[in-house]
């Protein structure tokens, strides 16, 4: 049976993990240096789905983890980047990091049961998001998915990001609204990529900012908030027409990278106020995340024995 894909929670008394059943954290040992983190989204019973860059080319299997929700962890059978992933790219023409294609799967080596606080997040072409978006299936084309999640203009969406409780000062998530700067909003968005400190020597933006890239980030018309390094989450958009009623929430993107780090030596923001934790972050500071509707072949190709239903 379907996994209910991207079904969530919604209401306040529920437990993060409910609302976002799909978030996973993933530590990777590094000898010598502990552990680096990154975020991911369950995207099938065995595969979670993250940025490539996590991971360096000698990360082996054994050195990750994958905890979803407080405690449930899973050991990692494989970590697949996508083939056309490769950061040094155009460090001879002094550019030192190049995130295209900046995507990877990383497969558990044992099945997700699905639970309130255990669910995948509907990729999109698949039935499941033609199911969150209340349209009929098979009728609906993966087209018409890209038409309904990347319309025009500024695309309300969310990420979700960690926050700490005001007082037991435990840790949460918090979810954090974005708009993605589509057709005339994505030109000033994507010329803000060169303000990045490594990419002094771009002379053309699309030579880092590349077809594969969704950008969110600015402050017009108002402050969006920005991602942090180690959150290489999730662009997530809640079904538009029913924000308040359960989530029924399809992935459009993958954060890869952005062009200021603001929280660097900054700590948790508090759950509660929800207020940006950037107060002050230039409006240059903007965010990019990997166009899932880009990179379909290869994630049908991955996930081809998931039973995901692609269109
Ligand atoms: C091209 O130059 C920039 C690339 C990446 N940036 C780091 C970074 C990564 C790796 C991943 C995510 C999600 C980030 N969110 C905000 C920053 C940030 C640094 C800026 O700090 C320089």
């Amino acid at each position: 049976v379907l996994s209910m894909c991207g079904l969530a929670k919604e209401h306040t008394q529920a437990r993060d993990q409910e609302k976002n059943p799909w978030h996973v954290t993933i530590s990777i040992r590094r000898t010598g240096r502990g552990f680096e983190h990154c975020k991911g989204a369950l995207v099938s019973e065995y595969y979670v789905l993250t940025a490539a860059h996590c991971f360096t080319i000698v990360d082996r299997a054994e050195e990750i983890q994958v905890t979803l929700g407080e405690n449930q962890r899973f050991e990692v059978a494989a970590v697949r980047s996508h083939p056309l992933y490769q950061i040094g790219k155009l460090k001879d023409r002094g550019i030192p990091e190049f995130y295209d294609y900046d995507v990877a799967l990383v497969k558990l080596s044992k099945k997700v049961i699905p639970s309130v606080s255990a669910r995948p997040i509907c990729l999109p072409c698949t039935a499941g998001t033609t199911r969150a978006l209340r349209k009929p299936h098979p009728q609906t084309t993966c087209r018409n998915h890209e038409e309904l999640l990347l319309t025009i203009g500024n695309v309300p969406s969310f990420f979700v990001t960690d926050c700490k409780h005001e007082d037991q000062q435990a840790k949460g998530l918090s979810r954090r609204t974005v708009k993605i700067r589509n057709s005339e909003k994505k030109i000033g968005c994507e010329a803000d990529a060169k303000k990045a400190s490594q990419y002094v020597n771009v002379t053309d933006v699309s030579q880092v900012v590349t077809e594969r890239f969704l950008c969110t980030g600015g402050a017009d018309p108002e402050v969006d908030p920005n991602t942090c390094k180690g959150e290489e989450q999730h662009l997530l958009l809640g079904h538009p027409r029913n924000h308040n009623r359960g989530c029924l929430c399809g992935l459009v993107g993958v954060i890869s990278w952005g062009v200021v780090d603001v929280c660097r030596n900054r700590k948790l923001p508090v759950c509660e106020t929800g207020r940006n934790r950037h107060e002050g972050s230039p409006a240059y500071a903007r965010d990019f995340h990997i166009n899932l509707f880009k990179i379909l072949p290869w994630l049908k190709e991955e996930l081809r024995d998931e039973g995901l239903d692609f269109l």
